[in-house]
């Protein structure tokens, strides 16, 4: 009888698991369950807040989309985890066995800051990227100051960076930009750290990028509370300081969503509830489960005055269903082979006109690659790779044979690699 394996999420991870599981062998029974009835291109949702991309332009319903791949569906949240009797349990009530189990819900968002999630916005989901566009449009018939920022234990800063720069250029091109007072306010200890420990010259480049787009900066300091006309931070010595604003997107911590805290200590990391897993993304206790994408525990790059994660992103989240697809086949047909992600990372921050590239192979230091560019023609190259994304996602192959070859002609990408260990915590060398 062919295996079952179970998705826990619709998302880029869940869906780049099911496809890569697909390709690697027809007879394997896969099911995602998730309760967002679309595919949503995470990246695009600073553009769907500005009203640059429309919600159809960047999403894909999963029903057809998966039943056409051969892959089953099931429109409900998994709402815990058995993780000893193989069963997970939905929000609808359904008990499905597993064989093996893929944990890919990405985040629960935690709005740590007293009153962030009543008076600030966010672009982390497509609703609230729709609902900050509603309010957008209201703002610009009576602009006045806006706070971009991050609160402390914030791992994606990226679409923070994107939002102030887009907004920036949606500004200007309305004729108001002169009316509008940007703040960046941010845990990170300098701008251009990314919660990577900067790549290559980020920090020099963020900064002058701010200064040329007439952006403050405000960085290492904690924000502590939201109030509808002011955000208050605190610096490291506990002093208190307010900026006005009329508008404000801040980005929220990440966290385990409650069905991966269902699971027990074993699979949930005590300490923010994502899930644990290896070098190969397997969880150590139980061996038939796996993370891929942001619900995934990965240490920090490195230590900061106050605390910053580690992003995952988009590449990295690639790579980690693939070798997951992999080791999960390999166990099926007894090949002791292993595979680990290489963990490099891509980060794009579109800024309208042109655009910031980073590129740091392997995420954690010391690395192989750095490189990075700014130029007219990486705003382009993003719009296209958003184009190019939805296309995998339509044809059912997100590793198609000629974006390997390219990654490793251009950035010496390995996507994955044989592991001969896979003890150790995610990337770190085999
Ligand atoms: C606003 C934003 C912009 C980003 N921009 C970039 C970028 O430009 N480049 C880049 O490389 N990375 C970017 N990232 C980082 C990363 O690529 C994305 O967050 C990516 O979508 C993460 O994929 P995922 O599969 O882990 O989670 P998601 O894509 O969020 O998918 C998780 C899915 O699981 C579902 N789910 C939730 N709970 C449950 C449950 N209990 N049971 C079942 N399903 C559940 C959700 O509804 C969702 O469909 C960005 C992240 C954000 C938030």
């Amino acid at each position: 009888m062919s295996k079952h394996i179970v998705i826990l999420g619709g998302g880029m991870g869940g869906i780049a698991t099911a496809y890569d599981l697909r390709k690697l062998d027809k007879s394997l029974k896969i099911t995602v369950v998730s309760g967002r009835p679309y595919f949503g291109f995470t990246p695009a949702y600073p553009h769907l807040a500005l009203g640059w991309r429309k919600f159809d332009d960047i999403t894909m319903p999963l029903a057809p989309l998966l039943s056409k791949h051969g892959i089953d569906f099931i429109n409900e949240n998994g709402e815990s985890i058995d993780p000893d009797a193989n069963k997970v349990k939905t929000t609808g009530g359904k008990e499905i066995s597993y064989d093996y189990l893929v944990i890919a819900t990405g985040p629960k968002l935690v709005f740590g800051a007293e009153g962030q999630e009543q008076h600030s916005t966010s672009v982390c989901t497509a609703e609230h990227a729709m609902e900050l566009n509603r309010k957008l449009e209201e703002f610009y018939k009576d602009p006045g100051h806006v706070v971009v920022g991050a609160i402390p234990g914030v791992s994606c800063f990226g679409p923070a960076y994107e939002f102030a720069f887009m907004l920036h250029h949606e500004l200007k091109k309305r004729g108001i930009r002169h009316k509008v007072p940007i703040t960046y306010i941010t845990s990170e200890p300098y701008v251009g750290h990314m919660g990577l420990g900067g790549v290559g010259p980020s920090r020099r480049l963020m900064e002058d990028t701010m200064a040329e787009r007439s952006i403050k900066y405000i960085a290492n300091v904690k924000i502590t509370k939201v109030e509808p006309d002011k955000v208050i931070y605190e610096d490291l010595e506990g002093k208190t300081y307010e900026v006005p604003c009329k508008l404000s997107m801040i980005m929220p911590r990440f966290m385990g969503p409650d069905v991966v805290a269902s699971a027990g200590d074993k699979v949930a990391n005590p300490a923010n509830k994502m899930v644990i897993v290896n070098r190969c993304f397997q969880n150590p206790t139980y061996k038939n489960i796996f993370g891929v994408g942001v619900v995934t525990a990965i240490p920090p790059v490195e230590q900061t005055p106050i605390p910053t994660g580690a992003p995952k992103t988009g590449m990295m989240i690639e790579q980690m269903a693939l070798a997951v697809a992999h080791n999960i086949v390999n166990d099926i047909r007894n090949s002791t082979d292993r595979y680990a992600p290489e963990l490099s990372a891509i980060c794009v921050a579109d800024m309208g006109g042109d655009a910031m590239g980073f590129f740091a192979s392997p995420v954690l230091p010391p690395r192989s690659v750095v490189k990075y560019k700014k130029a007219v023609w990486m705003h382009w190259f993003k719009s296209a790779f958003e184009k190019y994304f939805m296309w995998k996602v339509k044809t059912g192959d997100v590793a198609p044979f000629f974006e390997e070859g390219m990654l490793k002609l251009m950035f010496s990408v390995h996507p994955i690699h044989l592991c001969k260990d896979c003890a150790g915590s995610p990337g770190s060398p085999c």
